[in-house]
């Protein structure tokens, strides 16, 4: 089933407040593009692909607020209302990426008069929607192919459908051998501290009754010393043209533990969080989020008042890492500054 964590209705943005899963399944509603970028920096709404659709949403509520006499005006204002979108979460391109692509077609639309450029634009918005759940079951169809029958697949944060705009990228490959008929069992690092393992992958997973075992980080290698773990397979927020990949912190220390083992490690991605502007990992920016993550579990205290903390959101895995790459375009594998490139023709 996978739930879509975002829904537009009525000229209303419904989100799903991930923050509050497992226990309550609470939606908010948004009207403007201030309020989206709120739940973008305080991950009511998280994940690659799915920040994108809510920050084009935020972009087509902004083009809603702005009054311009000419498209001058309209776009020095729509510019300022998406900076303000865009200053929420550094790492993940595919918002960058989604406010990129609102512009343009705010400027390809220029002749048109305020009412019909705001329509075009939140069209635009409904499109970038509605097209990354083809886009992710399309990459499930790629990717299956590389899980044996009976497999157990270990992933690292949510790359699932209440990371993108529905199906999934990683748990949508998942979801995709499944649908093939493959027995396949997955174990899910909690991924401290903001724990989207245990709360929103197991409860994904359970609502469609895949079997999930969670783990705590610190077990993820002594499972594949076991012989427990066929393949590891995550998500990204940032590839670059050398096939680095960012993502939820402690990947790279799966990624080590998975060669250590002779693990198969799996990226699986939308061609939107590819940037080939960037040759390699050491230039994607690293969010640093607020210590209190670290320091509490809610209100529970788990370190010292005034303990100094380090609370990097994502690290970067180099491309020797990976075994391959899945995208909706195909599988890349070994060389991929030109395996990239030529997907991205
Ligand atoms: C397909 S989601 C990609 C990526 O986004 C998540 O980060 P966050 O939960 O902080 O938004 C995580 O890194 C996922 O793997």
């Amino acid at each position: 089933m996978s739930i879509k964590p975002i829904e537009f209705e009525n000229g209303v943005c419904r989100m799903i407040d991930q923050r509050l899963l497992p226990a309550q399944e609470v939606w908010l509603d948004y009207r403007d593009y201030r309020s989206v970028a709120e739940a973008i920096q305080t991950m009511v709404v998280r994940g690659a692909p799915a920040i994108g659709v809510a920050a084009a949403f935020g972009a087509a509520f902004a083009a809603a607020e702005i009054e311009a006499e000419d498209f001058a005006m309209f776009e020095s204002q729509f510019e300022e209302c998406c900076a303000v979108l865009a200053a929420t979460r550094p790492t993940a391109v595919n918002l960058f990426w989604a406010l990129d692509r609102m512009k343009s077609v705010a400027k390809a639309n220029q002749k048109l008069s305020l009412p019909d450029l705001r329509q075009v634009l939140l069209d635009e918005a409904l499109t970038i929607a509605e097209d990354d759940d083809q886009i992710n079951r399309t990459m499930g169809a790629h990717g299956q192919v590389l899980f044996p029958d009976k497999a157990n697949i270990l992933t690292h944060c949510n790359a699932g459908a209440l990371a993108t705009g529905g199906y999934g990228t990683a748990l949508g490959v998942i979801r995709a051998a499944v649908e093939a008929g493959k027995q396949i069992e997955v174990f899910a690092d909690e991924t401290r501290p903001f724990w989207q393992g245990a709360r929103l992958t197991a409860w994904e997973l359970m609502q469609d009754d895949i079997p999930v075992t969670v783990i705590c980080d610190n077990m993820a290698g002594y499972l594949m010393q076991q012989g427990r773990v066929d393949a590891v397979i995550v998500g990204a927020d940032r590839i670059t043209a050398n096939g680095d990949v960012a993502n939820k912190i402690g990947t790279y220390t799966v990624a080590v533990l998975a060669k250590e083992h002779g693990i198969p490690f799996y990226v699986a991605a939308p061609m939107s969080t590819i940037d080939l502007s960037l040759t390699d990992g050491s230039q994607i920016p690293i969010e640093e989020r607020d210590p209190r993550e670290v320091t509490h579990c809610g209100d529970t205290q788990l370190a010292p008042d005034g303990v100094k903390v380090y609370n990097p959101a994502f690290d970067v895995t180099p491309s020797h890492l990976v075994t391959a790459i899945i995208t909706e375009r195909g599988v890349v594998q070994g060389d991929y500054l030109n395996g990239l490139k030529a997907l991205a023709q």
